[in-house]
């Protein structure tokens, strides 16, 4: 995992014993996971209209904004007490799975479908 993934979850983890005042982490923890996944859907949403942006320097908004939804996401999960592991773990685990045969692998035959309906 990269460095500063693993640096950023340690101090994420310990913004959990700290007062809202002093650190927007743990303002964001006091404001509960609904204001947390609030952030997770307005950055979200920020990042699409960055990338749809038609202007040429758009990719330092891109760039800004992916970090903004990445964090939000990295403080979603240590909210929740999910490592970061893994999900990076999920991701080595898909490495060279192709989506395509991954997908088919889940869908069922035809006449599961009908009869599970
Ligand atoms: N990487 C980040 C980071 N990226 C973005 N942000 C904050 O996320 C917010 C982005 O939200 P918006 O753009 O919507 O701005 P806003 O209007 O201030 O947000 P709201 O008032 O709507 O909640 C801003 O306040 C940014 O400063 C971050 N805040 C903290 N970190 C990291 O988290 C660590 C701990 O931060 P503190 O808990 O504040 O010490 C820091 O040392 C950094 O490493």
């Amino acid at each position: 995992m990269q460095d500063i993934l693993r640096q950023l979850e340690v101090v994420l983890h310990q913004r959990k014993t700290e007062t809202p005042d002093s650190s927007y982490v743990a303002a964001l923890y006091a404001s509960g996971l609904n204001k947390i996944l609030e952030k997770v859907g307005e950055e979200s949403t920020e990042v699409i209209l960055a990338a749809k942006d038609a202007t040429p320097d758009h990719q330092a908004d891109l760039v800004s904004e992916t970090a903004d939804l990445w964090f939000h996401t990295l403080v979603m999960l240590a909210q929740q007490n999910v490592p970061v592991s893994a999900v990076t773990d999920e991701l080595s685990r898909r490495f060279g799975l192709s989506g395509l045969e991954e997908k088919a692998s889940r869908s069922k035959p035809e006449n599961t479908q009908e009869r599970d309906a």
